[in-house]
């Protein structure tokens, strides 16, 4: 289990988050909406501890993650592992390679440099990519995949970590719908099938709620909703995104990042709100 308690980041006066509280049981995947600025990167990389909480705390598993340092800070965001809309690979090097970087917490810097990674890791990085159905690109350099093949590329090295927790920030902004419904195929597996957490943004209404267990809905740092995706109402869609933001939100199921189904592959489609 994953607790949030009373946590803030402020940047000068903006209050990035506001007072969030949070428990995310194990295996859930969430997905965390709202329009951009409502503070949703910022709360993903406080859990990862990318950012440094003005206050309150978070806990998983009873450890109290937010005054980790050294080590046991590298531990946990191996345990937290977190990817991002720009994928973030390695462009001059091999696929696999990329993924096996996602051991580098296993290993010094110039281990991985060098290429020193022991047999049972090249087999663990094969079965990762194997995992999201990308092994045959595993000698291809990374800078000659499509964008939605980079992201899978990017999942694998983050399960190279073994996490608990994969938190994706914006996994399908930049990605078109058929390569978007791939990757929100393969973080649904993923979860489903490994059990591993997914916390995940998004900035469309649609996507969220063909994915996920739970929304969550944040605006202005705070959280304004909390639940399952049949309770979203038009109401709570609303406090969420606003009366202009609500329209934008829906009317985006004909970009890259807002998909209808996780099952029609490729065509957007248009989600009613309750
Ligand atoms: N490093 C920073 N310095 C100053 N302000 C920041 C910083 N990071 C975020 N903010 C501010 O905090 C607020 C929340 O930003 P955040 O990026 O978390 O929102 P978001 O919901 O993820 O938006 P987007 O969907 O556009 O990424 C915004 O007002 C943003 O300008």
């Amino acid at each position: 289990m994953l607790q949030i308690h009373h946590l803030d980041k402020h940047f000068g006066t903006v209050r990035a988050v506001d007072d969030v509280s949070l428990q995310i049981p194990n295996g859930q995947m969430v997905g965390v909406i709202g329009r951009s600025g409502a503070g949703k990167s910022t709360l993903l990389r406080l859990i990862n501890r990318l950012a440094e909480p003005t206050g309150g705390s978070i806990t998983f598993e009873g450890q109290e993650v937010s005054t980790l340092k050294g080590r046991d800070l590298m531990a946990w965001r191996a345990r937290c592992s977190m990817i991002f809309q720009q994928f973030n690979l390695v462009n001059r090097l091999d696929v696999i390679t990329n993924v096996l970087l996602g051991r580098l917490n296993y290993h010094g810097f110039l281990d991985s440099m060098l290429k020193r990674f022991s047999l049972a890791e090249r087999a663990m990085a094969i079965y990762a990519l194997d995992r999201l159905d990308m092994a045959q690109t595993a000698l291809q350099r990374a800078d000659t995949l499509s964008g939605g093949q980079q992201q899978r590329v990017a999942i694998a090295r983050a399960l190279m970590q073994e996490p608990r927790i994969l938190l994706a920030d914006e996994p399908i902004a930049s990605l078109d719908p058929r390569n978007a419904a791939v990757v929100m195929d393969a973080l649904r597996a993923i979860n489903k099938e490994e059990g591993i957490t997914v916390v995940c943004n998004l900035h469309t209404l649609d996507t969220a709620r063909a994915y996920c267990d739970r929304i969550i809905g944040m605006q202005a740092g705070r959280v304004v909703f909390d639940g399952t995706p049949d309770s979203l109402t038009t109401d709570a869609a609303r406090e969420i995104y606003g009366v202009d933001g609500l329209d934008e939100a829906l009317s985006e199921s004909v970009t890259s990042s807002s998909l209808g189904s996780p099952d029609d592959g490729a065509e957007p489609r248009r989600a009613a709100v309750a």
